[in-house]
């Protein structure tokens, strides 16, 4: 999807990095290259100035972490690292979208909401007026949080779920698909059901590196 976004706004991707192996390239003639080694020699062989040309991170699920360190890696490498907001989505002007957040279709962002870099706000989520959301958060498809909800760095909203007025979500933490969160829920847990309860701790291999 993020490649059908790119080319319906002009763009073009003109090189796919992953760290594992056994991955192929998803987009037909779309060089795959791996790992960190690689990405560092092909941006210092790159004949563009390093400014002129875009990175994004491409991982999703509840691997914030992964996400805030790529991320982190692709400005430091001196890639321009845009917002990428579909146009099918719905974004207030009175809001303000981080470096590297990705705004998928038909989401939907209220006024007066402040969201960080690296952010994924997946297909038909809604983020309403005044929400938080810290760097790295993932709202999978069709989340809802109302207004005045904040939520901490790296943690995701599974999807279909629904968070209501003002609760706070902590950060590291997986609001599980389907639930309704009618309290706070603290950092590095995973909550679900309805009313959504916390299940259990999430442990430090589940967070990535
Ligand atoms: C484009 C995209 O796809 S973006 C990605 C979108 N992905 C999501 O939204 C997924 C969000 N993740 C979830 O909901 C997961 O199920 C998690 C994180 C809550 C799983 O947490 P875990 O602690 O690992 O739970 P586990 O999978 O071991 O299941 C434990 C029990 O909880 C139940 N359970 C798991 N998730 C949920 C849920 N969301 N709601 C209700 N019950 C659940 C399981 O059925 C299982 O029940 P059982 O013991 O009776 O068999």
């Amino acid at each position: 999807m993020l490649n059908d976004i790119i080319e319906l706004q002009g763009g073009r991707v003109i090189q796919l990095f992953d760290n594992n192996k056994n991955a192929s390239s998803s987009i037909p003639g779309v060089e795959l290259l791996y790992g960190e080694t690689e990405f560092r020699r092909w941006v210092s062989e790159l004949n563009v100035p390093v400014a002129s040309v875009f990175g994004l991170v491409a991982i999703g699920g509840s691997f914030g972490r992964v996400r805030n360190h790529y991320h982190q890696m692709l400005k430091n490498s001196g890639l321009k690292v845009p917002s990428l907001i579909s146009s099918d989505a719905l974004v207030s002007k009175a809001s303000a979208i981080g470096n590297g957040t990705q705004v998928l279709p038909n989401a939907i962002v209220a006024s007066g909401t402040r969201i960080g870099d690296a952010c994924i706000l997946n297909h038909g989520s809604q983020v309403d007026h005044e929400c938080e959301l810290e760097h790295g958060v993932h709202l999978a498809p069709g989340a809802i949080l109302c207004g005045c909800v904040k939520v901490g760095c790296r943690s995701m909203v599974g999807a279909g779920a629904t968070v209501l007025p003002r609760i706070a979500i902590g950060a590291d933490t997986i609001i599980g698909a389907g639930a309704v969160v009618t309290r706070d829920i603290p950092d590095r847990v995973i909550a679900f059901g309805n009313p959504a309860r916390v299940v259990r701790q999430r442990r430090e291999d589940e967070l990535g590196e």
